[in-house]
């Protein structure tokens, strides 16, 4: 076996948890009904929608804690390989805090590739059907449900929850000194919403503009469980991770520590 990475040690299973061979909790099917975690002091309502801006959309607690135990399984087995977690190498040198792994398609600053070639050559592993499934349904529970009549209360021009594929979920783990700047998903050929799932310690998530990394911004609170999803006239807003909250999730989820943040996007690439 090789070394884990650094941080990636705490992203191993805790005593009596959950591991990738034994039987889990089900593949995550539906919108949570059930509570994953307690709520927030504040504007934190579980279930409750919050438009942070045009398009972009907070709904706490929508993960069931079922369904964040299946996902912290399956993400533990997609972090082995066949492409192994890594710390992504930035064209000028740096290296990123938080460790990434990706499906469907490989995310390497600022392309998308089939097979990992900045780390071992080797091809991602598919996205699942059930994961594009959650995406759709993530969709409806930001967009939709919001206001069924309405048509425009999801955005316009990108595509609805019928239709939205995702073709690439990019997998972060976040140890507690991991964070991430202010940027724009902007390598995709789409705009088709991204949808944001938390799991594990909580996070302050900097939402902020479609112009400058710098202020406006709004900083909210993610938690385990949390659904974010930016679309429409937000899809290339900047948006960063300025901070994580050690121990402050829940290992019942199967993450001891850290948090878990897996992004679902369509490329708009073929082949
Ligand atoms: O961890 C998060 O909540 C955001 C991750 C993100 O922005 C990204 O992967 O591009
Ligand atoms: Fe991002």
């Amino acid at each position: 076996m090789s070394t884990p990475l650094p941080g990636f040690e705490s992203f191993g299973t805790p005593a009596g948890g959950p591991t990738a061979g034994e039987p889990t909790a089900g593949e995550p099917t539906a919108a949570g009904s059930e509570q994953a975690s307690g709520e927030q002091a504040g504007s934190r309502t579980t279930g409750t929608r919050r438009e942070i801006a045009p398009g972009a959309v907070h709904v706490p607690g929508w993960l069931t804690l079922a369904q964040q135990q299946t996902l912290v399984v399956a993400c533990r087995d997609w972090a082995r390989g066949p492409v192994p977690i890594r710390h992504t190498k930035l064209p000028n040198g740096g290296v990123m805090s938080v460790q990434t792994v990706c499906l469907g398609w490989h995310w390497q600053p600022y392309a998308y590739t089939r097979t990992a070639d900045d780390v071992n050559g080797a091809r991602v592993t598919e996205l699942p059907s059930w994961l594009v499934e959650l995406g759709r349904k993530a969709l409806v529970a930001a967009y939709r449900d919001q206001d069924p009549a309405a048509a425009d209360t999801y955005p316009p021009h990108t595509c609805t929850p019928d239709t939205y594929t995702p073709d690439t979920a990019l997998i972060n783990f976040y140890d507690d000194q991991a964070k991430m700047g202010m940027h724009q998903d902007k390598d995709e050929r789409s705009d088709a919403p991204v949808v944001s799932l938390s799991i594990g310690d909580r996070c302050v998530f900097r939402f902020g503009n479609t112009a400058t990394r710098t202020r406006p911004y709004t900083d909210i609170e993610l938690a385990s469980g949390d659904l974010f999803v930016f679309g429409g006239p937000s899809r290339f807003a900047y948006h960063g991770v300025p901070k994580v909250r050690p121990g402050t999730g829940d290992p019942a989820t199967g993450l001891a520590g850290g948090r878990l943040n897996i992004t679902l996007r369509m490329t708009g690439l073929k082949g």
